[in-house]
């Protein structure tokens, strides 16, 4: 039987799972996620629209038929020709958001911002309140960029790190730090980016959501067992064989503060636990969340448009190219081949 227990000592509700193929004194536990509803900004309301917009009608028939536009558990997976972006707009717009952006630039990655936030200014959440966070270890050499109006930047400084591995899985702790002390009561919904990346088409409010993944730009194709999860039992990355839905990208990233945090929370806790262990997952944190998101399912999906291989790469369902990677040479970038 499942019986609820609320604990009073502290917020913890607990779930005790009575097992019955065992005896009677064997509980299982598992720990709820713990909800602090007043600490997070709660303005995500109806999706309410203005009265005379004038927009195509939708059709309940003809839709997308070369890609998916749904998963299994009813999450939309965004593609070009699956939202009305007037319309979409005129939602969000009345919402009074705040997006917070973070994005990491370290050691040569620093060469990257000026690109990076000069076509963010361009593309991404054009009209809405967007607050980007940019950490790094060298804040001399962030270059001018002219924001637009009710668009800021704030650089914080983090400790140099030697190994390009190190760099990129530190983030999942500085991000549940910055969701805990910086944006709770500030944004309403934060995405974290890579940096060696540029924006070349709109990226909006289609891509707001409780808990969002990125389809990897180089698996959206492939069959489950040639996804690179962490295939060592050993670290709480594993993923075993036959089980996996997509294989999501680690340069994007989004959603509530709460959802994100606890994602971040999660990864830097088995990032840790596999470190003691001596054990470094495959592809670092985005191996961790891949496997947070097995678990996790994340509420909407975001097409590789939202994380392309590059704007000089094409394949076929690929109609637009929003944020792609742009070129580097891993050699001379990275401290640590
Ligand atoms: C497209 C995609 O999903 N890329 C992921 C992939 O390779 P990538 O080749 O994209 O990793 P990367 O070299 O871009 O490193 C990830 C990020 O860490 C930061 N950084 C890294 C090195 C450095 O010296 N300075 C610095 O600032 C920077 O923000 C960079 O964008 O695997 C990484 C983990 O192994 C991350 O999950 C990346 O997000
Ligand atoms: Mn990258």
């Amino acid at each position: 039987g499942l019986i609820y227990l609320n604990s009073s000592q502290n917020n913890n509700r607990l779930i005790y799972l009575n097992s019955s193929q065992n005896n009677n004194s064997c509980y299982q536990h598992i720990p709820e996620q713990v909800v602090n509803k007043s600490k997070w900004k709660q303005t995500i309301v109806g999706l309410r629209s203005s009265p005379g917009l004038s927009y195509k009608q939708p059709s309940a028939l003809v839709g997308r038929t070369d890609v998916a536009s749904v998963t299994p558990w009813s999450a939309p997976i965004i593609w070009e020709g699956t939202f009305d972006a007037t319309l979409i707009d005129s939602i969000y717009k009345q919402q009074n958001l705040t997006i917070a952006t973070t994005v990491f630039a370290l050691g040569k990655y620093t060469r990257f911002i000026k690109d990076f936030l000069e076509s963010a200014e361009q593309h991404y959440f054009v009209g809405f309140r967007v607050h980007f966070y940019l950490f790094t270890d060298q804040p001399e050499s962030v270059p001018e960029v002219k924001m637009g109006e009710n668009r800021s930047l704030t650089v914080l400084k983090v400790q140099s790190l030697n190994r390009w591995q190190d760099i990129s899985m530190n983030r999942m702790e500085k991000l549940e730090k910055l969701i805990e002390n910086e944006l709770a009561g500030e944004a309403d919904y934060v995405f974290c980016l890579d940096v060696d990346t540029m924006f070349y088409g709109r990226w909006g409010a289609e891509s707001l959501g409780r808990l969002v993944g990125v389809i990897h730009p180089w698996f959206f194709d492939a069959p489950r067992d040639q996804f690179t999860y962490e295939r060592r039992p050993e670290s709480l990355a594993y993923i075993p064989a036959g089980e996996g839905d997509y294989y999501y990208a680690g340069a994007a990233f989004g959603g509530t503060l709460e959802d994100v945090h606890n994602l971040t929370k999660t990864c830097r806790e088995h990032l840790n636990i596999d470190a003691v262990k001596s054990i470094e997952a495959v592809w670092q944190e985005e191996s961790h969340l891949n496997k947070y998101f097995l678990l996790n399912k994340p509420s909407k999906l975001l097409s590789p448009e939202y994380m392309w291989r590059g704007i000089n790469e094409g394949a076929a369902p690929i109609k637009i190219v929003r944020f792609a990677n742009v070129p580097k040479n891993y050699a001379e970038v990275r401290s640590n081949a």
